[in-house]
């Protein structure tokens, strides 16, 4: 079953582009990344998701539901934690949460006090005196509280410090694993790495890439470093799929992206003292996707 199904959705604020005929659906107990650059168009998708704002044209759909149709219905399955937050400064955190957990028919308050330790969040602290990390850990408990169906996430991790990232993480594969859905946008590629199954690539407001993380890995370059232990001819790597070769001294180092054989038939022809072979990081293929189509 698909949790979220959008179909050329398209926004535009007066001539401005938001964006531009997406379409891509998530599976029921995927996580799915959504990742781009400044004002590619991710907010605008997930505030066009949650009827925040209404689509130009296309349509959107939440467990089977349209949302701009279903809003309200729809928004009590839904954990969203927006990319920023803002509150009333003058309250304990405590009462800003039990507030929000008074619009869903369910106790909460255990739910809150595990978060809340989990994330090391002190309930008893007004709000003001908080840390801009801290104010975000509120945000967190407050958009899992009521252990939503789908978690919606839109660069959740600014403010948070790497021990805290982590502890959030886990959480949410705790979520996952419980059965719920997660569409987790950012434009930081190491964390969209750890976590998601799927990815889309999204660049000025149009999906460029869909991608399951693995296929996205596998069927691209792999980066190879062979120290040899004598000079070659600058043309032995000159075969089909080899590209950016640079020989210096004993050293060549070249991307490659084809049949491995290939390659391997070349190697093991020259006698060499060191190789290494390199998947790129989600960091390069996403740098390949957007300076290939610039
Ligand atoms: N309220 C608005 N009025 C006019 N233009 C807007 C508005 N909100 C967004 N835009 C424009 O829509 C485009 C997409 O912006 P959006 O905020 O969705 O991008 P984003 O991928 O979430 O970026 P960021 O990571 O910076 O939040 C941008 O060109 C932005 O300038």
């Amino acid at each position: 079953m698909n949790v979220i199904e959008t179909n050329n959705l398209t926004k535009t604020y007066g001539k401005s582009r938001g964006i531009d005929d997406i379409s891509f659906s998530v599976k029921e107990g995927e996580i799915f990344g959504f990742i781009g650059p400044n004002g590619a168009g991710k907010s605008t998708t997930i505030r066009t998701l949650l009827s925040l704002i209404y689509p130009t044209s296309g349509s959107a759909k939440i467990f089977g539901k349209d949302v701009s149709e279903y809003g309200p219905e729809i928004k009590k399955e839904i954990g969203y934690l927006p990319s920023e937050v803002f509150y009333y400064d003058n309250m304990k955190v405590i009462d800003l949460l039990k507030y929000s957990a008074s619009f869903y028919k369910k106790n909460c308050n255990k739910r809150i006090d595990y978060l809340a330790n989990t994330m090391n969040l002190d309930l008893n602290k007004k709000i003001d005196d908080l840390s801009f990390g801290n104010k975000k850990k509120v945000g967190i408990v407050q958009g899992l509280l009521h252990e939503p169906k789908l978690i919606i996430l839109d660069e959740p991790t600014s403010g948070l410090d790497p021990l805290m990232q982590q502890k959030f993480f886990d959480l949410l594969e705790e979520e996952n694993k419980k059965g719920a859905t997660i569409l987790f946008s950012s434009h930081i590629l190491t964390e969209v790495q750890k976590l998601c199954d799927r990815v889309a690539i999204i660049k000025e407001g149009k999906i460029v890439k869909l991608e399951n993380m693995s296929t996205l890995k596998e069927n691209t370059y792999k980066k190879f470093k062979i120290e040899m232990l004598s000079k070659l001819h600058k043309d032995y790597f000159n075969i089909a799929g080899v590209n950016k070769l640079k020989l210096k001294g004993n050293t060549v180092n070249f991307i490659y992206k084809g049949d491995i054989n290939a390659v391997m038939k070349k190697i093991s022809s020259i006698e060499i003292s060191n190789i290494w072979i390199e998947e790129p990081d989600l960091e390069e293929i996403f740098m390949h996707y957007y300076s290939e189509e610039e």
